[in-house]
């Protein structure tokens, strides 16, 4: 990564008239970085992408390239490639020659040609795989042939829209792995569309959270799963109970009465409308009926259970209405309808905005 921005995506909105579309996209990407788009489905990250393809006029913004304004240029001229869920590849034709194809296009002679499309064919494990047609291959070896596909031409720049999406896990996860090390080893800077946020997490070296048409924020993996700040990225990565709360004094309350003593302000002027809590970061044990529940403990009832590789969830219904996760070590799991108190560790709560 160079550190300057390499693509620049300036004010994009682009409105179908049956409603949907995006509004006001800036993005900027360095050179050799992968950003992911990641949100529901119908959120605009299918109409970015073929913005940047040129494939869709925007109704306003701009994309540049290295400074390049590309808004005029036609999509044949981006140099940029893509890589769709589906793959079509044509049928009748080698793995080669489909490999081969772009560059056949761009008249690049055959003998370099052969060379590149075997050293393509290479980096995705199907040098064996050369004379086979599309259809004697199995759909991850097809999407790999994409995949060579679209790195052969060494594209400025590569849209990969789900391209993982029609395979199963096992391949997926493989297949993912791949293409990060290529990108990794190639320097590619790429823009990868996905509502799968394993995938995001797994690929992504930055990460765009979209929501009806608009950039809710944008982070490192890491910041966007660890320390999200909007509500809406807590809720959609679902990976944390998001509690709301309400300002008392400098610090915050909770519906079931907690005050959060916390430096846990959010970094802009907005206020704070809840805070995150991951599942174990709240301690949970069984209720001793004749004993009441204590300073800062909530007694609840265990409504839901479910047994994850990790630990054992478990939904616990508060008496104010509120319903958290909470996950304990295997093993130490208690069933459905248990009454049980819990303690909330405030200081792991991150404060998220509207
Ligand atoms: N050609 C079109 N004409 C009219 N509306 C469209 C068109 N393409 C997309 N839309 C609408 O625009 C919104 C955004 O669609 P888009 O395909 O960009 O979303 P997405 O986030 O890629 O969704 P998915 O994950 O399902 O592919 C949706 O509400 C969709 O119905």
């Amino acid at each position: 990564m160079t550190g300057t921005d390499y693509l620049t995506i300036s004010g994009i909105s682009k409105q179908y008239p049956t409603g949907g579309g995006v509004t006001g996209v800036d993005l900027t990407l360095p050179r050799g970085e992968m950003l992911v788009l990641l949100g529901p489905s119908g959120c605009g990250k299918t109409t970015l992408l073929r913005v940047l393809a040129g494939l869709l006029e925007p109704d306003a913004g701009r994309v540049l390239l290295d400074g390049r304004d590309l808004t005029a240029v036609p999509t044949h001229r981006r140099n940029i490639s893509m890589v769709f869920q589906t793959w079509a590849l044509f049928p009748t034709m080698s793995v080669r020659d489909n490999v081969g194809f772009g560059l056949r296009m761009r008249r690049v002679p055959r003998v370099e040609r052969q060379q590149r499309v075997d050293e393509a064919l290479a980096l995705v494990g199907l040098a064996d795989f050369a004379g086979r047609k599309p259809k004697q291959l199995s759909g991850g070896q097809q999407q790999r042939v994409a995949l060579a596909r679209a790195i052969v031409t060494r594209p400025t720049v590569m849209l990969l829209d789900e391209p993982l999406s029609s395979l199963d896990h096992r391949i997926r996860v493989q297949l993912r792995g791949q293409l990060k090390r290529l990108q990794r080893e190639l320097g590619l800077t790429g823009v990868y569309v996905t509502h799968d946020h394993t995938e995001a997490l797994a690929l992504g070296d930055r990460i765009a959270v979209m929501d009806s048409g608009r950039v809710v924020e944008t982070g490192t993996p890491i910041d966007v799963f660890s320390r999200p700040r909007h509500r809406y990225t807590a809720e959609f990565l679902g990976l944390a109970n998001v509690i709301p709360v309400v300002p008392d004094g400098r610090h915050l309350r909770t519906g079931f009465g907690d005050v959060i003593e916390t430096d846990a302000r959010s970094d802009t002027d907005a206020p704070v409308v809840a805070v995150a809590v991951r599942p174990d970061a709240i301690r949970m044990v069984e209720a001793d009926p004749g004993a009441g529940a204590g300073a800062d403990v909530h007694r609840g009832v265990v409504s839901a259970v479910e047994y994850q590789p990790g630990g054992v969830l478990h939904d616990v219904r508060l008496p104010d209405g509120t319903t958290v996760q909470v996950v304990v070590a295997p093993g130490e799991g208690v069933s459905v309808g248990t009454p049980v108190d819990l303690a909330f560790e405030w200081k792991k709560a991150v404060p998220l905005i509207d």
